[in-house]
């Protein structure tokens, strides 16, 4: 069974279909990144699956229950986002506890204190940190708490949208290495959304190309860095990364 399904994902904003038929499968503890130009739908994708998103057709399952377009509670708790901007993700007048404690209210799990601190210490936040507020810590701290309350909820699956463009260059090898780990050590699925082939070769088993909507193509890592893309597109975009990495 696959942790995640996507079939034929339209998603629209108003009049405007963003996405076309986008359709893939992700396998349990499989990451799977999706890249792309600037616009192309690569977050809409997540939104959708998230349920940020609320105008689509097609179908999205986790672990073989279909989501529907409503708030799907029992969907969310399998499927958690982690965001992009650990500055606007995280309340600033609310201290880590109260943010850690957010979802607990929304799911009514109960367990709270003993899944906060082991949330804390899988993140590598010590406890001193769990009574603080936001602009008390770093960028990259403030990354580990984002994704310390996606993890409270114990979910299956990490949407993970740019988590690592927002922080400096020093600290995004430290978050991209957690993410890594954390991966096998609770045998996490991942969905990535990134700019970066570099973070795609790094963090991915396999990617879909996206362009002006849709998958232009699906290949795994291995193709990636043998370069093996058939699709212009892609190859284009692994050239142009290439000029950045040695520029
Ligand atoms: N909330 C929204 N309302 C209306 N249009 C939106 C909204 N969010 C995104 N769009 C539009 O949908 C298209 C796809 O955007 P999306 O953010 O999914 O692309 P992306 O590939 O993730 O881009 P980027 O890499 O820049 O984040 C863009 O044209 C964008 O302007």
């Amino acid at each position: 069974m696959s942790a995640l399904s996507v079939r034929n994902l339209s998603v629209s904003y108003g009049d405007r279909r963003v996405t076309h038929d986008v359709s893939f499968d992700v396998a349990e503890g499989e990451s799977f990144a999706l890249v792309g130009e600037s616009g192309s739908g690569k977050s809409t994708v997540l939104r959708a699956i998230s349920g940020l998103a609320r105008e689509w057709t097609g179908d999205i399952s986790a672990l073989g229950a279909p989501r529907g377009h409503r708030v799907d509670r029992a969907f969310a708790r399998q499927c958690q986002m982690v965001f992009q901007d650990p500055y606007g993700s995280l309340h600033p007048r609310k201290t880590i506890d109260a943010t850690l404690a957010e979802p607990f209210l929304i799911h009514g799990i109960g367990d709270r204190d003993r899944r906060i601190v082991a949330a804390l210490e899988a993140v590598g936040l010590d406890r001193r940190y769990r009574f603080r507020f936001p602009h008390q810590l770093s960028g990259g701290q403030r990354q580990r708490v984002a994704i310390a309350r996606a993890l409270v909820v114990e979910p299956r699956i990490l949407l993970l949208d740019e988590p690592t463009s927002a922080l400096d260059v020093s600290v995004q090898a430290e978050v991209l290495n957690l993410l890594k780990r954390l991966r096998r050590e609770q045998g996490l699925t991942y969905v990535l959304v990134t700019h970066s082939l570099p973070v795609v070769s790094f963090l991915a088993d396999r990617l879909a190309v996206m362009r002006q909507g849709r998958i232009v193509e699906t290949a795994t890592v291995a193709q990636l860095r043998a370069d093996e893309l058939r699709d212009p597109y892609s190859r284009e975009l692994r050239r142009l990364s290439q000029g950045r990495a040695t520029a």
